[in-house]
């Protein structure tokens, strides 16, 4: 695959294309895909979603390129307690997974066209039966509802769940948000108001969120997002874009390198995959995940190579990407 000259410049000496099934529809997403690149400190992977335009893409590029040549930031812990991400699935299914790895918390979507309220408290029961009184249950509804439905709906699933940890970006407007947390006593987490924002701290400016969701490629890499956290001053849950363990290990940098980190991070998602691009990947155990560099094998570089059509689209977003940095 052709590398940009921009990359080139900065030491990137391989790109690999890739692909790799989910094991459960998550939102729309049925298959992960994206690119590996090869710099000085390692591997990094740039994996924007195929609905993230050039633009709002070059922010994925400029984190795995931080990533690929710069050293990660000094670590203040060895391990991240990681919560178990549960899809838009049936009650039985939902609680099966509730405690994969050992977590102590769990996140819930909800919301999703796919399911009523109904059926959203009835997956949260069975996740709260399953993980019994001490864990913590937080939702996330990707910002669909509007502000009466989610005046509406959270009391009803934070009855269901037996007290909600949190709720992640239950509206899109800020407005709403912050209408919310003076309206309930249920934390709010924004997540989409910061990773699709221009302006990712102006949810903090306007009281619109208890704590924020950060994600290392949207926001741009490990070291903005240290910085976004300090001028923001709210506690910080970092989570994963469903990468590969190669990405999942820069958002561990993240978490590892942060002041303070009071709740457990959406860093457990390489169980959703069917496969990994690492031969250890990073699956939690006792509910927490190894911090350090993941690197990739050869042999499953080759087994989940993307084909000749999926690269050549690759090849064309890095270089749109690229030239926009
Ligand atoms: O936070 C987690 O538990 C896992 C990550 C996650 O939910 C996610 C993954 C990819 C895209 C969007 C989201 C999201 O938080 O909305
Ligand atoms: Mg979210």
């Amino acid at each position: 695959m052709h590398i940009p000259t921009p990359l080139r410049e900065r030491g990137i000496d391989r790109v690999h294309a890739w692909s790799i099934p989910m094991t459960t529809r998550f939102r729309r997403i049925t298959e992960r895909d994206g690119l590996l690149l090869h710099g000085p400190e390692g591997w990094a992977e740039f994996s924007p979603f195929w609905d993230y335009d050039a633009a709002e893409s070059t922010a994925w590029l400029r984190a795995a390129l931080e990533d690929a040549t710069t050293p990660r930031p000094a670590p203040r812990r060895e391990e991240v307690e990681v919560n178990a991400t549960i899809p838009v699935l049936p009650p039985v299914l939902a609680a099966r997974i509730a405690t994969v790895g050992g977590a102590r918390t769990a996140k819930v979507k909800v919301a999703d066209p796919g399911s009523d309220l109904a059926s959203d408290a009835q997956r949260l029961e069975a996740v709260r039966d399953a993980m019994g009184s001490d864990a913590r249950i937080r939702i996330d509804a990707n910002a669909v509802w509007t502000f009466e439905e989610a005046l509406e709906a959270l009391p009803v699933l934070d009855r269901a769940a037996g007290g909600l940890e949190y709720a992640e970006q239950p509206c899109a407007a800020l407005e709403d948000l912050a209408a919310l947390r003076r309206a309930l006593d249920i934390p709010i987490a924004a997540d989409e108001s910061v990773r699709r924002a221009e302006d990712p701290l102006r949810v903090a400016r306007a009281e619109a969120a208890d704590l924020l969701v950060m994600k290392v490629q949207p926001l741009g890499g490990v070291t903005r997002c240290l910085e976004l956290a300090e001028e923001a001053g709210l506690p910080v849950v970092v989570s994963s874009a469903l990468e590969s363990s190669i990405g999942l290990g820069a958002g561990l940098a993240l978490a590892a390198a942060l002041p303070e980190l009071p709740h457990a991070c959406g860093l457990a998602t390489a169980t959703l995959l069917t496969g990994d691009l690492a031969p250890q990947p990073l699956h939690a155990t006792g509910g927490t995940l190894p911090v350090g560099r993941t690197a990739p094998s050869e042999e499953l570089l080759a087994r989940h190579a993307a084909d000749d059509a999926l690269a050549a689209r690759w090849e064309e977003r890095l270089a749109a990407c690229a030239s926009l940095l």
